[in-house]
């Protein structure tokens, strides 16, 4: 059975749970009925397994999945240099060495208005070309460390697929609704929800329902984890159940395209891009089984816990998704939102409370408002607050908030907010800083009117 065109994506078909060993079949008894790769695959097919781990690994952690398709992936041109389509100003950095080419690094506290590559270069661009780098730490060669990006495009990906085999990517919708067409089927992900696609699948972007994204662009972050996957966090006391319910992740069920068509497949290799040619659909997959499946996630379906008695939680509360480093409790990447929930703790300054913290906080704001910041962080916006660097409520959030009669209190109907927060110092590219053209200069100030207040 071809692929079904989706009109509106809404449509589509999934298979829930996180880390499972899915199985799924776009023409039933496709998958052997004994192993993996039997001698002669139903239908014709090719067996090809796709690791997303050592195959050494803990079973716990190991991850791969068995793809069965109607011809090989290694039937393809020699891979050559790849030139944007674009643009010729390379925005995406893959080397985070402190103040090397393309870095500007600095403990400032750093906030962006509403991101864009410029109208002309958005038109332009499709998901590969309008990627640009805003931060990073680490290193894709040694599997340690992560990049965020931002992206903006206008135009979908046609046949051209991409693979990336520098980390997984964590794919966060601002504006536009995303079909992501994988390897493994198709997952709509409008704003409110993510995506994690992850090392070397391939996958396509474009843009569905174009008319409810402003000017018909698509916007958003992307974490890119160079070390090992994002999984579930610990619940501890919280108990079996909580934050991101395991049910709710959904991954793709398996639909194929049989064409002979010219595709050019994209592949980011040590932070360059490579391409090359073939002539059948990358997307011919027609049953797979395994663990290692891309998966996307509605935001809203987040379990929000917070203090039913006194004082502010630390925003681990608030973890989606973790990427750990090899140091319990320490990560790559903890994906922490803030999504619309109820404030009713007593005697409690109940916006974040002004801290130093040993990690690298990015945030960026898909809707509405954020507690800590009466205005400024806007939708589409960003921030950055590095290692140690101190930040907190705005002076107008601190005033307010100080003075506040403590009734019950729903923080932010329609608001999310989301943060990357990283072990690493992260390192800020120059299109971040100077040419993006959106760095606030004045975002200092905005701690500056708070008053000395003690009556010592
Ligand atoms: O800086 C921020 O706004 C993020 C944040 C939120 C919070 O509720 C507590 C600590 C923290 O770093
Ligand atoms: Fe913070």
């Amino acid at each position: 059975m071809p692929a079904a065109k989706a009109t509106d994506a809404t449509d589509l078909a999934y298979l829930n749970g996180f880390g499972n060993h899915f199985e799924s079949e776009a023409v039933p008894g496709t998958l052997p009925k004994l192993g993996n790769a039997p001698q002669r695959v139903a239908h014709g097919l090719y067996a090809e397994q796709i690791s997303g781990t050592a195959f050494t690994v803990p079973r716990a952690k190991n991850q791969r999945s068995w793809v069965y398709r109607l011809r090989p992936s290694v039937q393809h041109s020699p891979f050559r240099p790849y030139a944007s389509a674009a643009s010729t100003t390379p925005r995406l950095v893959s080397s985070f060495h402190a103040f090397s080419p393309g870095i500007k690094a600095t403990p400032q506290q750093l906030r962006w208005d509403p991101l864009s590559l410029g109208e002309k270069d958005e038109r332009e661009a499709d998901f590969v070309d309008g990627l640009a780098t805003l931060a990073g730490a680490g290193d894709s060669q040694t599997k340690d460390g992560l990049a965020i990006h931002f992206y903006g495009f206008g135009r979908d990906m046609g046949r051209k697929s991409f693979y990336n085999s520098d980390g997984d990517f964590l794919i966060v919708p601002v504006t536009g609704e995303l079909l992501i067409t994988t390897e493994f089927g198709k997952l709509h992900v409008p704003p409110q929800h993510i995506a994690v696609i992850q090392r070397g699948l391939k996958f396509s972007v474009d843009i569905v329902n174009r008319e409810r994204a402003p000017g018909g662009i698509a916007r958003g972050f992307i974490c890119e984890t160079y070390k090992g996957h994002f999984e579930l966090p610990d619940l501890g006391p919280i108990g079996a159940n909580g934050l991101a319910n395991a049910k709710d992740f959904e991954s793709p069920v398996a639909s194929y395209e049989d064409t002979s068509d010219d595709w050019v497949v994209v592949n980011k290799f040590m932070g360059e891009l490579f391409a090359y040619e073939q002539r059948h659909s990358p997307y011919d997959v027609v049953a797979y089984s395994g663990n290692y499946v891309p998966y996307r996630y509605d935001l809203l379906k987040f379990n929000v816990i917070g203090s039913i008695s006194y004082d502010h939680p630390d925003p681990s509360i608030f973890t989606v998704l973790t990427c750990p480093t090899d140091s319990p409790g320490t990560a790559v990447c903890d994906f922490v939102i803030f999504a619309p929930r109820w404030l009713v703790a007593e005697d409690t300054f109940r916006p974040p409370y002004f801290h130093r913290n040993c990690m690298a906080e990015f945030m960026g704001n898909i809707a509405g408002t954020y507690d800590a910041k009466a205005t400024g962080f806007l939708p589409g916006g960003a921030s950055l607050h590095n290692m140690n660097s101190a930040h907190g409520p705005d002076a107008d959030t601190f005033n307010k908030a100080s003075a506040a009669e403590l009734r019950p209190q729903k923080v932010g109907d329609g608001s999310m907010a989301f943060m990357f927060e990283s072990a690493y110092q992260l390192a800020t590219t120059k299109w971040a800083i100077e040419e993006s053209d959106k760095l606030q200069q004045d975002y200092w100030k905005v701690w500056q009117g708070l008053e000395k207040q003690s009556d010592l």
